[in-house]
């Protein structure tokens, strides 16, 4: 992706407060066209308040957000503009095409149809209403749906919640055609395995923040963090070591690499005991790799 590629959508220094709750918290971010970008992150963690705020949906407490350019509360900067939120209610008595009719009657250019059903392996249910749908086929319909008024940039906010491993591919696939002939994609998920097979630029955010914004390779080695603990007195130098923590007699190490660390601990032949690996959260993970404002590390 050339940095010279048209800016599809921005936050800059956003802000988004609820009451006491700080949803984003100073983020930045831009989205290029023919990005396919994963946004990872725990439950609560912001997603969902960007994604809303990319769509004009919400409007930022403080800093700037823009869609094609201007404000995404503006109807004509949503023209190119589709999305599937995390929830979504469909009128039950419409039909499965007569739904896509409706929503396609909103833009200016329209998916032909019974093409995007078939891509969304909805064809045999064209006829359907709506409300005898089961829940993975309404899930479908929904991310369909953001396909319906030829969309430049899509925003899928956790597009496979509810799917089976079968429809969670067909959605995959879906994704990657639209990106394949030159759409822009940014889409939510728990889950890096999901992440994993789509994107090529990752945004892990935590805490309202984002805590790392990388290709798919540096965030998948990011992830693999480890909790070790262990009682000792001195510890000798030891390999990717990213955070060292004393909690009384008990040491709390992340590192990057556990078999490697404890390796060079049995041959350094320091005294130890107790000892314990652990997986670490990816968001406490992120956070002690990219801003230092990690919590104490929990005792074991
Ligand atoms: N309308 C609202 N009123 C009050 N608090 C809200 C509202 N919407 C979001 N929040 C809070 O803002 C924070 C971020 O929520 P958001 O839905 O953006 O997270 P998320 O990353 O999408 O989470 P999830 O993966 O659970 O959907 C949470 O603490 C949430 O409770």
């Amino acid at each position: 992706m050339t940095q010279s590629a048209e800016i599809m959508a921005s936050a800059t220094r956003v802000t988004r407060r609820y009451g006491e709750v700080t949803a984003l918290d100073d983020t930045s971010l831009e989205i290029r066209a023919g990005e396919l970008i994963g946004l990872l992150g725990p439950n609560g963690a912001g997603k969902s308040t960007l994604v809303n705020l990319l769509a004009g949906l919400r409007r930022p407490t403080s800093g700037t957000v823009t869609l094609f350019g201007g404000d995404p509360r503006d109807p004509a900067r949503r023209r190119w503009l589709g999305m599937t939120p995390q929830e979504t209610g469909l009128p039950s008595t419409l039909r499965v095409r007569e739904c896509v009719d409706f929503v396609a009657a909103h833009f200016p250019e329209r998916a032909v149809r019974d093409e995007l059903l078939e891509r969304f392996s909805l064809g045999d249910l064209r006829d359907r209403q709506i409300g005898g749908l089961s829940g993975g086929q309404k899930r479908r319909l929904a991310v369909a749906l953001a396909f319906a008024g030829r969309p430049r940039l899509v925003l899928l906010d956790e597009p496979t919640t509810g799917l089976d491993v079968e429809a969670r591919r067909a959605l995959w696939d879906a994704v990657r055609d639209f990106h394949g002939d030159g759409g822009t994609v940014l889409l939510t998920s728990h889950y890096l395995e999901e992440i994993e097979a789509l994107a090529q630029r990752v945004i892990v955010i935590g805490r309202g923040r984002v805590l790392a914004d990388d290709t798919l390779g540096a965030v998948r080695g990011m992830a693999g963090v480890r909790k070790v603990v262990l009682t000792a007195a001195d510890l000798p130098e030891l390999p990717g070591l990213l955070r060292e923590e004393r909690d009384g007699e008990r040491v709390h190490l992340l590192t990057s690499d556990a078999d490697e660390l404890v390796r060079v601990l049995v041959r350094s032949g320091v005294a130890f005991s107790g000892l314990e690996i652990q997986p670490t959260s990816l968001e406490d993970a992120f956070l002690a790799l990219t801003t230092g404002e990690a919590p104490p590390v929990a005792a074991a």
